[in-house]
Formats: structure tokens, sequence, C-alpha cells
């Protein structure tokens, strides 16, 4: 068995409640090793649910979460998993530099390898900043080398290219392929469709369900288009129709 068939992340009947709502409801998946995995939904959908549920923070109502064959959140992920949120998790009186060595040491990784990761996300001009002093997308970017420099084996990342301009997140994106390439398993949520496009799979979500698990190709034919964001919309529209339909 290739290593592109063995999957990374299973989810199977996952169910998670929060307040009233069952924000996720009997959603059913797999991820392969070393792939980018795209999570699409409009607001609210569940997406920052489910990579929670992933990696090991989301209270879960039932069902099951196996990451890299361990239940989610097992103490012998520590290492092999890596989580940005959409709030940068960073200290903010310290450099960009002192944050990332920081992180970096928490997993055995050296002063090195930590300018690496700082310069994987543009911001080698300013290691010795502090980050309180960086825009809203540096700052950003401060937890996502973070993320990088501790190497993990599953990388989950929300939103990580919000405000950031064109030429970055082209520059990001081709990051993530290679990293997938050298065997790392990525899953990106965003909510700009274009970026789809740099996907293997996608998990298009809606109101806490799985509507499709596909591949951007497939996405077009479902859609009836070439424009990826208008093909999720159709699928969304059907679905609607077709939920009405039934009721
Ligand atoms: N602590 C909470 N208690 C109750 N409901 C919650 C809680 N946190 C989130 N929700 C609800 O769960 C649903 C899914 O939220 P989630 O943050 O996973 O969506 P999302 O797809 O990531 O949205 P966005 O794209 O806006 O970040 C939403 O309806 C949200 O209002």
């Amino acid at each position: 068995m290739g290593r592109h068939t063995v999957p990374s992340v299973e989810v199977r009947a996952l169910h998670v409640l929060r307040g009233k709502t069952m924000v996720l409801n009997d959603v059913d998946f797999s991820i392969p090793t070393g792939r980018i995995t795209g999570l699409l939904g409009p607001s609210g959908s569940g997406k920052t649910t489910l990579m929670r549920a992933i990696v090991g923070v989301q209270r879960v109502t039932s069902g099951s979460v196996q990451v890299l064959n361990k239940a989610a959140g097992s103490p012998e992920l520590r290492h092999e998993v890596g989580y940005v949120t959409q709030a940068p998790s960073v200290y903010r009186d310290l450099s960009v530099e002192d944050n990332v060595r920081y992180f970096g040491a928490m997993h055995g990784r050296n002063r090195a390898q930590a300018r690496e990761a700082i310069d994987a996300v543009g911001l080698g001009t300013l290691a010795k900043r502090r980050t309180a002093d960086l825009s809203g997308g540096q700052f950003s970017r401060v937890s996502l080398a973070c993320a990088l420099v501790s190497e993990p084996r599953l990388l989950v990342l929300d939103e990580p290219t919000v405000g950031l301009d064109p030429v970055l997140r082209a520059e990001l994106w081709e990051r993530f392929a290679r990293l997938a390439a050298g065997g790392t398993t990525l899953i990106i949520s965003s909510h700009v469709m274009e970026e789809a496009s740099h996907c293997d799979t996608l998990l298009l979500l809606r109101a806490g369900r799985l509507l499709a698990r596909l591949t951007p190709d497939e996405l077009r034919v479902r859609g009836a288009t070439e424009d990826l964001e208008l093909a999720f919309l159709h699928m969304i529209q059907a679905d609607i129709a077709g939920r009405r339909g039934a009721a």
C-alpha cells in the first residue's frame, strides 16, 4: 500500500452538540496521508468545530476521531499534530524569533530550524521585531511559523491565508504543497474558493453535515461550472432544494 492510501485521520459517525445545536451531525470521512485537504463551508457550518475535534480539544457527543491510528487528543500525538487557530496564540511581548524559538524548543528544534520557519512565512527581515508591533497579517504568520517549526505529521490550519496579500498567499500554498510532497498531511479551512483549487480533496460542510468529499475537478463537474465558488453555491442550493422537497 502506498503512503498516499494510508489514512491520517478517520472520522466516524461524529456528532457534536454545542449548546442546544447539533453543530456536527453524523460526519464521516477519512483523510489520506501526504495530501492537502480543504475544509470549506459557509460561516457557522462547523469547520472550526471539526478541526477542534481532530486536534482533540472538542468534546464530542458521539462517534470517533482517530488521528495517526490513535484517539484524537492522545498525549502521544502532542509532537505529531500542529494546530493554528484563527486567533493567533503568540507572546506579544516577545520578538518573532523568540516566539518561534520558544515553540521550537518545546519540540526539540534548534535555532536554525526556527529561522527556517520564520523565512518560510516571509518574516525573515522582521525576526527581531516585537510581535506586538507587527501588522495583523504579519502577526498571524508568526503563529503559522510556530506551528511549522515543530514539523508535525499533521498540520491543521484554520484560515491561514486571511489578511495576506496575493503574493504571500501564493507562496504559502507552494510551501503547503512542498510539505505535502514530503509526507505531511494538511487540513486547511478557507472561505476563499479560489484556494480550493490548491487542495487535493475538498470536504464541503453545510449546517453541520458533510455535503460532499470530492476533488476540485469533481466539484466543477457536480456544480456544472469551472468557477469553484459558483459550483459550491450550486451544490448548496441543490441541497437546500432537495431537503425542502423531502420535507
Ligand atoms: N461554544 C459554543 N456554544 C454553542 N454554539 C457554538 C459554540 N461555538 C460555536 N457554536 C456554534 O456552532 C456552529 C459551528 O461553529 P464553527 O465555529 O465550527 O463554524 P465555522 O464553520 O468555523 O464558522 P466560521 O467560518 O464563521 O469561522 C455555529 O452555529 C456556532 O454558532
